[in-house]
């Protein structure tokens, strides 16, 4: 084992013990046995084992040197018990005698467990009470263990009542000096003695007796290089033999030795207590039985107990089993983890599956991705490991950042960049999120794909964003991703880093112009998305103002202004009208009023006595306002917006207060009275005729503007050839009647149909209370950004007659009566349906307020 090195008896189970102790980590696989042959010193019989055993030799030699300086014998020490040694010594004394180079055995019947020995350099030993007393009186030679009682040995005798015996061979040698090795006096004090042998019960044969240390290990070194003594014949039927159990599991551990490790050696050492010692043990006891559990397997395995292992192992135990409480994690996993490479060896070569996948479908090698055991994970994919379909190593080790493991998994070719896992996250994907900014270069540079989808459809770019990684991202958006990309909730890259206040990212994704405006599924913009008091708010509308303000400039020096205010100042605003699309003037076959008008009589009930009012005294938002408890319930908030409580789907009536209340004429229930206050245009549209615009960004519930017109009962309005402008009143079905903005009319007439509306329509009283003529009033029923068209849902009747003559334009993806919508309506229907409805328009069935008929 150590060639070079004249050895003493001890180094290689020193050795060893380093090895089981330290493990393997700093030493250099040196020795590989394949085949041996132990020689029973008791009953002489030879047994060929074949196994393989890597040895770890310190190269530097410091083992040995260790060794020789540790003068002073141990024989006075007890160490607690060894359950290997307890199972090898069968309870019997396991001093062997040594007189004249032969050896006896004592078998003696043991009563103390705990083991001695004469120095680190051999085995610890159980003996009987006649060999205890001959430890502690020195009579064990250090050197190889064996009992000096009779023959010729060596005696020092540095004080009158002590001898210390120990062989000539065995004397400690240090810088070419010899020294008794139980206390260190120069050996040439010590004087030859020879004692009459005494009785022996059995001898061992001249190859393996010829005397202590050296020579008994060359012999051994002989055979099992194939120059054995002839007359050395190996005996069947010993539990040993390999032959005799194929296929056990020994036998695959044994051949550890020849999988991926260095090339075997022949071994020219001596026996090998240490590990001889459990095999010699683990065949010995019979009936086999087991005596370890399989958890003991793991829990070894995950502790990286290799000695532990490998006579869990020996035993019989299933290196496949799985720990039920752990996932039905093998053994293989746990020392992945831990990165116990030489268990994992082990294992595998006992059989361990290695793709075998716990509870969560991860396998040995994701283990040792993702806790970063570099050398373990080459050494499960050297022996053939393969990564799993979804979630594979290179997502874990890009999730863990562990950049080397990554960097290798790829160098293997072996391994798909841009396989997906479940979520449809790419290992990009995965680097991106947890911030790996190396890993994200590496896998940039190994040719990834930005632009895959996961299964919500967001690329990499939406998950720098979310991580809020501004470096990644610039390198994203340096190899091209997509920065308008929209998951399928309609979000930007920009939405998500707004919604996770990512200022960074925000800026970067403004610079590189990212779409401010564009809005997700639910109608909202990146601003939206973020609380108001944000960084990240302010940056983006400060870009939106900006971008508001150049697109207004350009689409100003390209739009032709017609009119500077159609509402030749009867509105607090006025309103401009542009057109950018055709050669159209503005429209003028109409005269616009700020209030209802009548053409005749309509009696309207503005007896004031007949008005409910408040008796509040100031501005009916204080503490004693009775407003809330009367049908004068204020709707509005303090900037006259309808609160977040009203409901728009089915609006209730709205009172405002009136000239017959004793409130101020500024208190916060008067909104709609007080008229239209925000800043609109009417401008061409392309497909519609004419529309209205917003020129200012408008919040959730502001009062935009009246429904104004003539107001006509429902016969007169059967009477009109031009029903466009039509607003049903609906009130009572036999008092019915309705707004028609023909002849004349404000703003609103000019609002189109939208079938995603911004706005919506909710009656309202003022000045007077007479139900069936509520003032129409349309609040925006989201925010509303400066440059959008205006509009509200004409509703379904209107739909059903106009549908024939024309289709809805309103661009939206929901809209239901696109030329398309209605195609594939008429697709599906029966025959029979499609004779309903009939042409004409039918108010009384109108889904009024909300719908011109
Ligand atoms: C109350 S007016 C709206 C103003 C109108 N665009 C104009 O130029 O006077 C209603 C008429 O506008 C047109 N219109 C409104 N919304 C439309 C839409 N979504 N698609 C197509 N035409 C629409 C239809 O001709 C409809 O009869």
């Amino acid at each position: 084992i150590f060639p070079q090195q004249p050895h003493r008896q001890g180094c290689l189970q020193l050795c060893l013990q380093m090895f089981f102790v330290n493990g393997p980590s700093d030493r250099r696989p040196m020795v590989i046995i394949s085949k041996y042959q132990i020689i029973c010193p008791i009953d002489r019989s030879i047994t060929a084992i074949d196994f393989g055993l890597f040895l770890f030799a310190d190269t530097s030699g410091s083992a040995i040197e260790e060794a020789q300086e540790l003068p002073l014998c141990s024989c006075r020490m007890e160490t607690p018990k060894s359950r290997e040694i307890l199972i090898l010594a069968d309870r019997k004394c396991m001093a062997t005698e040594s007189v004249d180079g032969q050896l006896t055995r004592c078998q003696g019947a043991i009563l103390k467990h705990e083991m001695m020995r004469p120095s680190n350099s051999v085995q610890l030993l159980v003996l009987c009470e006649d060999h205890r007393n001959g430890m502690v009186k020195h009579q064990c030679c250090p050197g190889c263990g064996f009992f000096c009682r009779a023959g010729t040995f060596m005696e020092c005798q540095p004080d009158v009542s002590i001898s210390h015996r120990f062989h000539r061979a065995c004397a400690s040698v240090l810088k070419g000096q010899s020294f008794c090795p139980h206390c260190g006096e120069e050996a040439s004090k010590a004087k030859e003695v020879t004692i009459a042998k005494a009785d022996t019960t059995s001898t061992v044969p001249p190859a393996f007796a010829h005397g202590p240390a050296t020579s008994s290990r060359l012999a051994m070194g002989a055979e099992v290089s194939g120059r054995a003594d002839s007359s050395l014949s190996i005996r069947s039927g010993h539990g040993l033999d390999p032959t005799a159990v194929p296929g056990s599991s020994r036998t695959a551990i044994l051949q550890a030795g020849t999988g991926t490790m260095e090339p075997p050696t022949t071994p020219q050492g001596p026996p090998r207590e240490t590990l001889e010692s459990i095999l010699v043990a683990l065949d010995t006891e019979k009936p086999k039985k087991l005596r370890f559990h399989p958890k003991q397997l793991y829990l070894s395995a995950k502790q990286g107990e290799l000695k532990k292992v490998l006579l869990v192992l020996v035993d019989g135990i299933d290196p496949n089993f799985k720990m039920e409480s752990q996932n039905k994690r093998t053994p293989l996993h746990a020392a992945a983890e831990g990165g116990h490479k030489d268990i994992c060896h082990m294992l595998v070569q006992a059989g361990a599956n290695l793709d075998m996948c716990d509870e969560d479908q991860r396998t040995p090698l994701m283990e040792a991705c993702e806790n970063n055991h570099m050398e373990t994970v080459l050494y499960l994919l050297r022996a053939g490991a393969s990564d799993v379909e979804g979630f594979t190593c290179l997502h874990l080790a890009a999730k863990s950042g562990h950049y080397k493991i990554v960097e290798h998994l790829l160098s293997t070719g072996l391994i798909n960049i841009n396989c997906q896992d479940d979520g449809g996250w790419t290992a990009m994907i995965w680097a991106t999120e947890y911030k790996h900014v190396d890993q994200v270069k590496l896998l940039l540079s190994k040719g990834a794909d930005v632009s895959i989808r996961d299964k919500e459809e967001n690329i990499c770019l939406h998950w720098a964003a979310f991580s809020g990684s501004v470096d990644i991202a610039e390198l994203l958006l340096d190899a091209r991703c997509d920065l308008q990309a929209v998951n399928i909730h309609g979000d930007s890259p920009l939405h998500i880093a707004a919604r996770e206040n990512r200022m960074d990212c925000v800026s970067l994704f403004l610079s590189r112009g990212a779409d401010v405006f564009l809005k997700n599924r639910e109608g909202e913009t990146p601003p939206d998305c973020c609380s108001h008091n944000s960084k990240a708010w302010a940056a983006l509308q400060a870009n939106r103002r900006e971008r508001d303000t150049k697109s207004m400039r350009l689409a100003r020096a390209e739009q032709k202004i017609l009119h500077s205010d159609i509402a030749l100042g009867q509105e607090k605003v006025p309103i401009p009208c542009v057109n950018s699309v055709d050669s159209e003037p503005y429209p003028d076959g109409y005269k616009y009023i700020p209030e209802n008008c009548v053409t005749s009589p309509m009696n309207i009930d503005r007896n004031i006595t007949h008005l409910q009012y408040c008796v509040c005294k100031e501005d009916c938002s204080t503490s004693i306002c009775m407003c809330g408890q009367l049908s004068l319930r204020c709707w509005y908030d303090k900037g006259g917006r309808l609160l977040p409580e009203f409901c728009r789907e089915e609006p209730p009536l709205i009172f405002e207060c009136n000239h017959a209340c004793s409130c101020w004429r500024t208190c916060k229930n008067r909104v709609v009275q007080n008229g239209l206050r925000t800043r609109l245009q009417l401008f061409r549209t392309s497909k519609k005729g004419w529309g209205v615009r917003a020129l200012e960004d408008i919040p959730q519930g502001t009062f935009i503007c009246e429904y104004v017109g003539e107001i006509i009962s429902e016969a007169e309005a059967e009477m009109r050839q031009n029903d466009a402008y039509l607003f049903s009143l609906d009130d009572k079905p036999q008092d019915l009647y309705c707004i028609d903005a023909r002849f004349y009319g404000n703003i609103s007439r000019f609002l189109n149909h939208m079938c995603e509306p911004n706005l919506f329509a909710c009656r309202v009283f003022t000045t007077h209370q007479d139900l069936r003529f509520p003032h129409i009033a349309f609040f925006a029923s989201e925010n509303i950004t400066a440059g959008e068209e205006l509009g509200f849902n004409y509703g379904d009747h209107f739909w059903e007659v106009k549908s024939k003559l024309f289709s809805c334009e309103c661009g939206s993806s929901k809209c239901k009566y696109s030329s398309a919508a209605m195609a594939s309506l008429q697709a599906d229907s029966t025959p029979e349906d499609q004779q309903q409805p009939s042409a004409s328009p039918d108010t009384s069935s109108s889904n009024s307020p909300s719908s011109p008929s």
